[in-house]
């Protein structure tokens, strides 16, 4: 365990990045084993990772797995997926292949629009103020667009504006959202500049003190839904999409399983947005308090069957991912993924995102429904286990194998077939 004396560390951020990686490990006490797996980590990466984070000493490499079989509106795609969790590529998969014979995933979006809201405080007319505010519609119009013309150009920029008056703990408050059109960007930086730009007119014009300026990530004008049909035979029959609605049932009434159900679907959504250097944070803000919508957190899935019996699953849900800005334009291994999924709209890429949620949520349901988790999920978890307990080259993929035959994928089985496997050479 490491012993920090101090966490302060002068000037750390002034520091090179091998500056900084002896500074910590001076103050941390780390051995030279540590330091070497640090440093090797960073080859060839550290320059980068220091321009996009603060006191970078090195880089942590998350696995990218393609996910195969997927249609989206008509189009054969496969799919990067940087993710930690071994078996959410495998789900993917397995659910694609089994919609491929009803065409995939066919999808529809509401335009890359994002809000930022501006907060009016200390009118004791907030109403009033409210409709002052509209008044100013075409001024503030201008005031957006000028903040960005680049935007603009690009054919988005100011498109509306929502003022609502809140209740809170200290009283009415008065909400201003500017509803802009963020085209290919995911459009943070355009909101925030547009929103502080703004701020001072809009308290010329009301009398109003402002105080926050910032993007809403409940990016509910900036919705994209995705939509499959599992036919009876690709599920396993009857029942077992019975089970598969029954398990919805269960995620859409109660927040203790909605919330597990709908992890399993961003464990598709995030592998994707994050393989693709977009925000992962602010999707998953997004996607959940869309999920809570209605004042009760509820499945972020729909799922129902056709006339003919099949099952037909719906995700609908906030997409804020974009091509330009942020980490996509500038990490190399997001701009790769992003030739490979050939996207040329953030739109395009967002409908992609939501497609892989729906598919994960498809293949968790039915793993859960049928067999349990437990069979695909640890099969594939062997591998980890065998790392685990330090299994090396050959080493790895026997100790799994045993496990996988014992059906019992367990650290201390795993150490002991390990010891053997050793003892026996
Ligand atoms: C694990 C499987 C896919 C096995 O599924 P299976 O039916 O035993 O697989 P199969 O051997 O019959 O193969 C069917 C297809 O699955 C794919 N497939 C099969 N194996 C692989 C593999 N190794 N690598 C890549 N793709 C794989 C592949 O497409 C394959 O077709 P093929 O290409 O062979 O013609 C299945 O059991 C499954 O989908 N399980 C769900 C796993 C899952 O959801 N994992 C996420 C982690 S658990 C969690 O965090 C979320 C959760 C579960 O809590 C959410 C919730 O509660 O709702
Ligand atoms: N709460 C949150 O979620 C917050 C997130 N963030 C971060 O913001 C970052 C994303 O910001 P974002 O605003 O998307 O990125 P950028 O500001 O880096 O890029 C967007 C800008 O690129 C220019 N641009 C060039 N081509 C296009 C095009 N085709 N479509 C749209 N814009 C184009 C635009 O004008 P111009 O060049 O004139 O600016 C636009 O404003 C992420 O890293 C995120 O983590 C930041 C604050 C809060």
């Amino acid at each position: 365990m490491s012993d920090v004396q101090s966490s302060r560390i002068e000037g750390l951020h002034k520091m090179t990045p091998a500056e900084r990686l002896q500074a910590v490990a001076r103050q941390a006490q780390l051995g030279n084993e540590a330091i070497s797996s640090l440093t090797a980590a960073a080859e060839g990466q550290i320059e980068l990772a220091d321009r996009m984070v603060e006191n970078a000493i090195t880089t942590m490499a998350i696995p990218v797995g393609i996910a195969t079989n997927m249609i989206v509106d008509g189009r054969e795609m496969l799919v990067p997926m940087a993710t930690e969790e071994s078996s959410v590529v495998a789900a993917v998969c397995n659910a694609a292949k089994r919609c491929r014979s009803t065409g995939g995933f066919f999808t529809s979006g509401s335009g890359p629009v994002m809000a930022a809201q501006i907060q009016l405080l200390g009118a004791s007319d907030p109403e009033n103020v409210r409709l002052k505010v509209y008044e100013k519609i075409e001024e503030i119009r201008a005031i957006c667009d000028e903040t960005d013309p680049l935007l603009v150009k690009f054919g988005g920029g100011f498109r509306d504006i929502d003022v609502r008056v809140i209740s809170t703990d200290e009283g009415p408050m008065t909400i201003v959202h500017i509803i802009v059109d963020t085209r290919d960007a995911m459009g943070a930086n355009a909101v925030n500049s547009m929103a502080e730009a703004l701020a001072p007119r809009l308290a010329e014009w009301t009398g109003a003190r402002t105080l926050l300026r910032i993007l809403t990530n409940l990016a509910d004008r900036r919705v994209v839904r995705a939509r499959a049909v599992w036919k009876l035979e690709e599920i396993g029959g009857e029942q077992v999409r019975d089970d598969m609605l029954s398990a919805y049932r269960f995620a859409d009434a109660d927040p203790y399983r909605a919330a597990t159900h709908n992890k399993g679907i961003m464990n598709g959504v995030s592998a994707v947005v994050l393989a693709t250097g977009n925000d992962t944070r602010a999707i998953e803000a997004g996607a959940h308090a869309f999920a809570a919508r209605d004042g009760r957190y509820r499945s972020m899935s729909r799922w129902e069957q056709d006339a003919d019996g099949n099952l037909v699953g719906i995700l609908e849900m906030p997409m804020a991912v974009g091509l330009i800005g942020g980490a996509t334009k500038i990490h190399p291994t997001a701009q790769a993924n992003l030739k490979l999924l050939g996207v040329e709209t953030a739109d395009a890429l967002a409908r992609i995102v939501v497609s892989i949620g729906l598919a994960q949520n498809f293949a968790a349901m039915r793993a859960l429904a049928t067999t349990g988790i437990q069979k695909g999920h640890m099969a594939l978890h062997a591998q980890n286990v065998a790392l685990m307990v330090g299994a090396v080259g050959d080493e790895i993929d026997l100790v799994a194998s045993e496990l996988k035959t014992l059906g019992k994928v367990r650290q201390d089985l795993a150490e002991e077939i390990l010891k053997r496997i050793r003892g026996d050479k």
